[in-house]
C-alpha cells in the first residue's frame, strides 16, 4: 500500500518549500492511505459502542485515516444510515468514507480489517452454545465472502457466540486466506480476570501482567494467574489462597457474562467493544511485550487438536502474534485444558456439515 510523505523532511528532499505548505494544511501532509475497517452487525448495541471510538482513532491511532464499511442485515438499513448520519455529524478527522450494505461482498471488498460482531446474542437462561445453530451459517457465508473479495492479509476477529466456533467456520469457508488471518475473542475474559485480580489486590488494573486466559469463551474457560505478575510479584506467591483462585477468581471470571445478562437485561455490549479494539489495536500495533491472550486456531502446542480456536498466550509483534510456548502445565491446569477442548470438539462435531 502506497503512503502519502509522513515528514517534511520528505518534501525537503524533493526540494519542496515546506514554509508554504505549513501555512496552509499541515495536517494533510503527514496523513498515510486510509485503513479500510468491516464491523458486521454494526447497527446492533456491540456495533454501535464500537464504531464511533474507531473512528475517533481509538483502534489504528490518531494519525491513520479510516474506511468504515458497516454490514447488517436489509431490516436494519435504516439503523444504518442513521448511524452514518451521526458519524458523519461527528466531523471526525480521521473517518474518510462509510460503505453502508448488507451485502458481504460489499461490505468486505478489500478490508483490512474485519470484525464479524453480526449474530444474535443470548438471552436469560441460555448459554452461548445454544447460538450455534441460529449462528453458525452466518459465518460460512461471511466466510466465503471474505475469502473472495477481501485483502489477502485481512485480520479477522470473530466476537458473534459461539465465537471460538464461529471463528473455525468462517476460517474453513475461507481457504485462500492463510490461518493467521483468523482469530476469535477471548480478551474480554482476560479484562475481566485482569480487573478482579486487581480489584482482590488492591493494586491498579495495569499493574498485573502476564495473566492468561485459556480455552473456550463459555463457562470452561481457564482464567490462569500461575505466571501473572503485580508489581513484578508472583501473583500466586502474593495471593497464597488456592482455593481462593479455584472456587472465586475462575468461576466468577467465567461467569461474568452471565451476571450481566441478569444484571442488564442484555449481554455485554461496551466491554465488548472495549476488547475487541484492545484485541485488535494489540494485533495492528502491537503489545509491547505485553501477554495478550487470543483464540486461535491450535497448532498443535499444549496438546490441543490442531485447528480447533482456542485461547492461549500471545505477544504482538508489527501485525503478527506470536504464540508463548512451553508453560509449564500442571495437573490441574491439564485437566481445565481438557475440559474446554472437549467442549470445543463437541461444538465443531456439531457443525462438521458446515465445515465446507
Ligand atoms: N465474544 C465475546 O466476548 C462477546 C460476544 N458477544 C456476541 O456478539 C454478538 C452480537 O451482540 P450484540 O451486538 O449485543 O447483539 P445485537 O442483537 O444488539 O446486534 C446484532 C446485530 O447483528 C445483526 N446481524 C445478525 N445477523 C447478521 C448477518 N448475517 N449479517 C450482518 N449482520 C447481522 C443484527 O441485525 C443486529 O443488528 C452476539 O452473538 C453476542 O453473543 C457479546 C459480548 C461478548
Ligand atoms: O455472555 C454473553 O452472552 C455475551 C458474552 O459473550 C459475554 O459477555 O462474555
Amino acid at each position: 500500500m502506497q503512503l502519502y510523505p509522513l515528514c517534511l523532511a520528505d518534501f525537503e528532499a524533493k526540494g519542496i518549500q515546506t514554509n508554504s505548505l505549513l501555512k496552509h494544511q499541515p495536517e494533510e501532509l503527514i496523513m498515510k492511505s486510509p485503513k479500510r475497517i468491516a464491523i458486521t452487525g454494526a447497527a446492533g448495541q456491540i456495533g454501535y459502542a464500537l464504531v464511533f471510538r474507531i473512528a475517533n482513532g481509538d483502534l489504528l491511532g490518531p494519525d491513520q485515516p479510516i474506511i468504515l464499511h458497516l454490514l447488517d442485515l436489509p431490516h436494519a438499513s435504516g439503523a444504518l444510515r442513521g448511524i452514518s448520519m451521526e458519524l458523519e455529524d461527528c466531523a471526525f478527522p480521521l473517518l474518510d468514507k462509510v460503505v453502508i450494505s448488507d451485502d458481504p461482498h460489499v461490505a468486505f471488498r478489500d478490508v483490512d480489517i474485519a470484525i464479524l460482531v453480526g449474530a444474535q446474542p443470548r438471552k436469560k437462561g441460555m448459554e452461548r452454545i445454544d447460538l450455534l445453530e441460529a449462528n453458525a451459517s452466518i459465518f460460512v457465508e461471511q466466510g466465503r465472502a471474505l475469502n473472495a473479495v477481501a485483502n489477502r492479509s485481512v485480520k479477522v476477529l470473530v466476537v458473534g457466540n459461539p465465537a471460538n466456533t464461529n471463528a473455525l467456520i468462517a476460517m474453513t469457508a475461507a481457504p485462500d486466506l492463510d490461518r493467521s488471518c483468523f482469530s476469535a475473542m477471548i480478551r474480554l475474559d482476560q479484562n475481566r480476570a485482569q480487573a478482579m485480580l486487581a480489584s482482590h489486590l488492591d493494586k491498579p488494573v495495569d499493574s498485573i501482567s502476564q495473566l492468561i486466559v485459556w480455552g473456550n469463551h463459555s463457562p470452561t474457560m481457564f482464567a490462569d494467574y500461575r505466571f501473572a505478575l503485580v508489581y513484578g510479584h508472583s501473583v500466586p506467591f502474593v495471593i497464597q489462597n488456592e482455593q481462593w483462585n479455584r472456587e472465586v477468581f475462575i468461576k466468577t471470571v467465567a461467569q461474568r457474562g452471565t451476571a450481566i445478562i441478569e444484571a442488564r437485561g442484555q449481554s455485554s455490549a461496551a466491554s465488548a467493544a472495549n476488547a475487541a479494539l484492545d484485541h485488535m489495536r494489540d494485533w495492528v500495533c502491537g503489545s509491547n511485550d505485553r501477554w495478550v491472550s487470543m483464540a486461535l486456531p491450535s497448532d498443535g502446542s499444549y496438546d490441543i487438536e490442531e485447528g480447533i480456536f482456542f485461547g492461549v498466550p500471545t505477544i504482538c509483534r508489527s501485525g503478527s502474534i506470536e504464540r508463548i510456548r512451553d508453560l509449564d502445565i500442571n495437573a490441574f491446569a491439564r485437566e481445565r485444558l481438557q475440559l474446554a477442548q472437549d467442549e470445543l470438539r463437541q461444538e465443531r462435531d456439531a457443525i462438521r456439515h458446515l465445515l465446507v
